[in-house]
C-alpha cells in the first residue's frame, strides 16, 4: 500500500466514524488541483538537465493551502498527493485557519549546486506564481528544502507581484522570517510527547530515545530532548548511525556532523548498523526522515513503547495494525509534527500584520496550541472509542467537513 492509499484508507475510516455523506466524503478526498510542471535548467558545467515538479493543492475549505515543497529523488505524484491531503487534516487539528497543499521536485539536492538549486527553484516558481499566493497557497520548507530555497521562492515570486514576505513561510529572519520557527517542528515534537507522556505519569527526563533522522526537525527534536534529561540512546541519517546507551551528547555530534559530514566516527558514541535504528532497545521511537519506514518487516521487531511520528506517515498501515496488538501507543503524524505549520501560521500573521513576535512569544503560543490539540484529539478518542491517530483523523476531516457544508454546494 503506497502512501495515498494508505491516507485514503485512514481518511475513509474517519469518514466512517462521523457518519459522513458519501458525497462529501468522495469531495473532501479529491484534491482541489494538481499541478506538474517541467523545470528545465543549465547545469553548472553548461549541459541542460529536466527535472519534474509538483504542488498538489488539497483543499482549501478553512482558508489558503498551506504545505512544505520537498526535494528527493522518490518525489512522486502518489506521495505528493498523499503528503497534501495530510495537510488539510494536520491545519484542521492545530486549529489554524488554513486547508493543506504540498510540492515537491524529483531531484537529489546532494548532486545539486548551490546555484543549480537557485535556478531550479526560480524555474519552478516562474511555473507555479500564478497558483500560489498569500490568500491562495502559501509554501514552507520539508526534506531536502529550507530557509534559503523559501527566500529565492519570496525573490522571483515578488518579480511578478511585488514585494510578499507572506507568500512563503520558513524564510530567514532577514527577509521576515518568525524567531523558532527552524526549531519549531522539533519543538513542537517535544511539547506533544511531553503532553502524551504525562498521560501516562511520565516524563522526558530519564527516558530512553531513538531518533531517525538529524535534519531540520531530528536535530531540533534530539537537542531539546537532551536538554530536558532525556536520554538520546540512538540517532541515524543517510550516511550511517550511532549508539550509546548512556545518552548522546546532541550538540557534540551536530559539532562532529557539521565538520565531516556524517554522522559515523563519532568520538561520543559508537557507530551501529542503521536498518537496526527502528528496532532499537529504547522507550521512545522518533521517526524524523522518510515516509512508510515502519512496515510489517520491522513491526514486530519495534522495541520502543511510544513511536512519535515526527516524519509524515512514517508508520504503513500494516504496522499501525501490528504495533497496536503490541500495545506500543503512537502519536500520529498530523498532530505529531504539527507544530511547523502551527508557526509557520504565526510567521504569516506577523508578516500580514507588519508586526514581529519575540521567540518567547512564538514558543509560549505553540506549546498552547500544541497542547489544546492533544486534549481536542484526546476527547475525540473518548467519543468514538479509538485510537489517537483517529482521534486526530476525526478531529481534523469533521472541522473541515463542517467549513465544507457552512461554505453550501451552489453554483
Ligand atoms: N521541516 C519541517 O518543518 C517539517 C518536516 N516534517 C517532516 O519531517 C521529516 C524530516 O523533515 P526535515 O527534517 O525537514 O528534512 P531534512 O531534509 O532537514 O532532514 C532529513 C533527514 O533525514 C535523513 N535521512 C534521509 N534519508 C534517510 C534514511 N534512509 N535513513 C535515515 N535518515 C535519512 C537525512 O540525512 P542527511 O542529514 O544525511 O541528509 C536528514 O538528516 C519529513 O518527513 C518531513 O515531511 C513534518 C513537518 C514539518
Ligand atoms: O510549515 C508549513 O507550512 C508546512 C510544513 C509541512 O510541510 C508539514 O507539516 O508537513
Amino acid at each position: 500500500m503506497n502512501a495515498l492509499q494508505a491516507t485514503n484508507r485512514n481518511f475513509r475510516h474517519a469518514a466512517r466514524i462521523l457518519g459522513l455523506d458519501s458525497k462529501l466524503e468522495k469531495s473532501l478526498l479529491i484534491p482541489f488541483r494538481e499541478i506538474k510542471v517541467e523545470c528545465t535548467i543549465p547545469k553548472d558545467d553548461g549541459s541542460l538537465v529536466s527535472y519534474v515538479g509538483f504542488r498538489v493543492q488539497h483543499d482549501n475549505a478553512r482558508g489558503p493551502m498551506k504545505g512544505g515543497i520537498r526535494y528527493h529523488p522518490e518525489v512522486d505524484p502518489d506521495e505528493v498527493n498523499a503528503l497534501a491531503q495530510l495537510m488539510t487534516w494536520k491545519t484542521a487539528v492545530a486549529d489554524i485557519p488554513y486547508g493543506g497543499a504540498k510540492g515537491g521536485i524529483g531531484c537529489n539536492p546532494r548532486e545539486l549546486s548551490n546555484s543549480e538549486l537557485e535556478r531550479l527553484t526560480r524555474v519552478f516558481t516562474q511555473k507555479i506564481h500564478d497558483l500560489i499566493g498569500i490568500h491562495t497557497d502559501v509554501p514552507a520548507p520539508d526534506m531536502g528544502t529550507n530557509a534559503q530555497t523559501m527566500a529565492w521562492i519570496l525573490d522571483e515570486y515578488s518579480k511578478f507581484h511585488g514585494h510578499s514576505p507572506a507568500v512563503v513561510t520558513g524564510k530567514p529572519i532577514d527577509l521576515g522570517g518568525s524567531l523558532g520557527r527552524e526549531a519549531a517542528t522539533g519543538r513542537g515534537v517535544v511539547f506533544a510527547t511531553e503532553a502524551l507522556l504525562a498521560e501516562h505519569g511520565k516524563q522526558i527526563k530519564n527516558m530512553t530515545f531513538a531518533i531517525q533522522g538529524f535534519g531540520n526537525v531530528g536535530y531540533w527534536a534530539s537537542k531539546l530532548i537532551h536538554e530536558k534529561g532525556g536520554k538520546v540512546v540512538a540517532v541515524s541519517d543517510i550516511t550511517g548511525a550511532v549508539t550509546n546507551p548512556n545518552g548522546i551528547d546532541i550538540q557534540e555530534l551536530y559539532k562532529h556532523k557539521e565538520s565531516t559530514g556524517s554522522l559515523v566516527n563519532f568520538q561520543g558514541a559508537d557507530d551501529m548498523d542503521p536498518n537496526e535504528l527502528l528496532v532499537h532497545d529504547c522507550d521512545v521511537l522518533i521517526p524524523c526522515a522518510l515516509g512508510g519506514v515502519l512496515n510489517r518487516e520491522n513491526a514486530g521487531s519495534v522495541k520502543a513503547k511510544f513511536i512519535i511520528e515526527a516524519a509524515n506517515h512514517p508508520t504503513d498501515p500494516e504496522a499501525d495494525e501490528i504495533l497496536s496488538k503490541k500495545g506500543v501507543v503512537i502519536l500520529p503524524d498530523i498532530y505529531a509534527n504539527a507544530g511547523g505549520v502551527t508557526v509557520s501560521y504565526f510567521e504569516w500573521v506577523q508578516n500580514i500584520q507588519g508586526f514581529m513576535w519575540d521567540e518567547d512569544k512564538v514558543n509560549t503560543e505553540l506549546q498552547r496550541y500544541m497542547t489544546r490539540a492533544f486534549h481536542n484529539i484526546k476527547n475525540m478518542c473518548k467519543t468514538h472509542d479509538c485510537n489517537l491517530r483517529m482521534g486526530a483523523f476525526t478531529l481534523g476531516v469533521n472541522r473541515v467537513a463542517r467549513a465544507t457544508l457552512l461554505r453550501g454546494w451552489e453554483a
